[in-house]
């Protein structure tokens, strides 16, 4: 009886101590937190070979990739030592559900870090991916600080492909004068346009042909190993997942890897049935994961590029390695670079977008009819003589105080309280030629979207105020993903276009292009409590007004930290 009972009393102990150690796994498991550590600052660096003052993270542009796996918490606690220069930082792609003040979009969601501060970010994210992070104060995004975000699936779950191993790239353009004096130019009359890039940067990497500069300058340096490729080395027969991003700040890119097909496989965090290119292309705030394997000679190596295309280019082709091992990883390929397709021939691209569609096994349908249609008209105008972009005639300014701050405070005197258009002058407006009347009026009014309700937008392109000039322009929403119903080329008729919506299998994403002279059509559920941008991506578009601000469900919103509240009529509010 007594060693029965002493069995017993075993046996329980060691159930007791299983159950403990599951238990330990399981909190261990859910409740995974990713810090990180930060120092912001400018630095001489030489992307391109050419010296200039660079915005670095812990010394790097671009900046550390944060690596996390689905349902984690990511901290990042960031020095502004920028000295002269405010900051905030945001993550391109997460929706900061519960979170919106962590969404680092200066003037919306959060007062400008000050210099000489300390902020923390602190969010989940929710969902596997290839998401970005980048600068969102002013135009400082374009002088370096940027990098990338993966996000692993959670333990147990797969993906709808396999690889061996997994890289990530970002594209960028890059520009040799400092964000002030480009920012300055764009505000000022007479008018000062950015231009063409100076060079394009792959994973920070560029070539400016320092021919054009002084030598004896030393500004510019083609041996400075800076600017030596980007090299991604490759095992034969192996598969690469590799995840390309686009950055620019103005241009729309193509980008290709010399004799390799490419097979895209996700897009902005979301899976698509998998499609064959050759060229990709890619608009700012876009990310996607394609698949290529290492079957050619391996006896040489090959090139990467990637050129301007949808403007007339003035900058040469970015180059990488694409570096068969064992060869030497700085051994040029033996042949020259692809060529880009055609930079005028909006048929390509409007195709590939066409073609995106949500993998099998992995849709999620649209609401089939959406509460609300708002039409975007995207515009070049004048307002009291300055150049500017607008959204149906009205050109977008940030108030002092951030939005979110003032809905959740009811600070009402913030910003214009009146309801800004949900359409334009269909009948009349000629979206093929100059505007009769260019002027628009500045505004800081947003969309109030009721809580839960299904929106339609429809992006509108029309001419510039060049003749037979119509932008690609690329709208990024923060705080949601949405389906990307259509496309289509003209003007968007509001009595037959939806019908002709994909509502089977669309895509979901987080950026998508409007073409030239043609409509882009999305839909999204006004599900995430808060105030959220969706804007132009290109740097100086935004700049120049072109955005609109959501509100949602500000009511349910939360407490919100009082570290994103020292500017403005947010000063002091939130503290105990
Ligand atoms: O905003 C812009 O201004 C120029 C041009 O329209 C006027 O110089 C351009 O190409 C833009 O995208």
């Amino acid at each position: 009886m007594v060693e029965i009972l002493q069995y017993r009393r075993i046996m329980l102990k060691q159930l007791a101590l299983c159950l403990l150690t599951f238990l330990m796994f399981v909190q261990i498991a859910e409740a995974r937190i990713r810090y990180y550590k930060w120092e912001v600052k400018y630095e001489y660096k030489s992307p391109d070979c050419y010296k200039k003052l660079v915005i670095t993270i812990n010394g790097r542009s671009p900046g550390p990739t944060i690596l996390a796996q689905e349902g984690d918490t990511v901290i990042v606690e960031v020095k502004n030592s920028l000295m002269l220069e405010n900051l905030a930082i945001h993550w391109h792609g997460i929706r900061q559900i519960g979170t919106p003040g962590m969404d680092g979009t200066e003037g919306v969601t959060q007062c400008p870090v000050l210099p000489g501060d300390t902020f923390k970010y602190e969010f989940k994210v929710d969902r596997p991916g290839t998401y970005l992070y980048h600068a969102h104060y002013g135009m400082q995004r374009e002088a370096g600080l940027y990098g990338s975000i993966r996000v692993s699936p959670a333990d147990g779950k797969t993906e709808p492909f396999a690889y061996d191993y997994d890289r990530s790239i970002i594209l960028n353009d890059w520009y040799h004068k400092s964000t002030y004096e480009q920012a300055t130019g764009l505000s000022s009359i007479p008018f000062v346009w950015v231009g063409e890039p100076q060079s394009l940067l792959i994973q920070g990497r560029g070539k400016f042909d320092c021919s054009s500069t002084p030598s004896a300058s030393g500004v510019c340096n083609a041996s400075n190993p800076e600017c030596s490729p980007y090299v991604m080395t490759v095992i034969p027969e192996k598969w690469y997942r590799l995840r390309v991003a686009s950055l620019t700040a103005l241009s729309a890119l193509s980008f290709q890897i010399e004799g390799h097909n490419m097979t895209v496989v996700e897009a902005d965090g979301h899976y698509v049935e998998p499609f064959v290119v050759k060229n990709l292309f890619i608009y700012s705030g876009e990310t996607y994961s394609v698949l290529i394997k290492a079957d050619q000679d391996p006896l040489r190596n090959y090139w990467m590029t990637t050129n301007v295309v949808g403007r007339l280019p003035n900058t040469t082709a970015g180059l990488a390695i694409l570096n068969y091992y064992p060869n030497h990883p700085r051994r040029s390929s033996p042949t020259a670079p692809p060529a880009g397709p055609i930079w005028n021939d909006t048929a390509p691209r409007l195709a590939q977008s066409q073609a995106i569609k949500a993998r099998q096994g992995f849709i999620s349908t649209p609401p089939a009819i959406s509460d609300r249609t708002i039409v975007f008209l995207n515009t070049q105008n004048k307002v009291n003589g300055y150049t500017r972009w607008a959204v149906n005639n009205v050109s977008f300014t940030l108030p002092h105080t951030p939005y979110l701050v003032a809905e959740k405070y009811n600070l009402r005197h913030v910003f214009n309280q009146s309801s800004p258009p949900t359409g334009y002058d269909f009948q009349n407006y000629d979206i093929y030629n100059v505007a009769n009347n260019t002027n628009a009026t500045l505004n800081n009014a947003i969309y109030r979207l009721q809580f839960n309700s299904t929106v339609d937008i429809i992006l509108q392109n029309a001419n510039s105020m060049s003749n037979n000039t119509s932008e690609t322009h690329p709208w990024h929403l923060h705080g949601h993903d949405f389906w990307v119903l259509g496309y289509g080329t003209g003007k968007f008729d509001i009595y037959n276009d939806p019908y002709k919506y994909n509502l089977v299998n669309p895509i979901m994403k987080n950026t998508v292009p409007v073409h030239r002279y043609g409509w882009t059509a999305l839909r999204f559920k006004a599900d995430n409590p808060g105030v959220w941008l969706f804007h132009c991506h290109i740097e100086s578009h935004f700049h120049m007004g072109m955005g609109v601000v959501f509100e949602e469900g500000i009511e349910k919103v939360g407490n919100l930290p009082s570290s994103i509240m020292g500017c403005g009529e947010a000063k002091g509010l939130g503290k105990p």
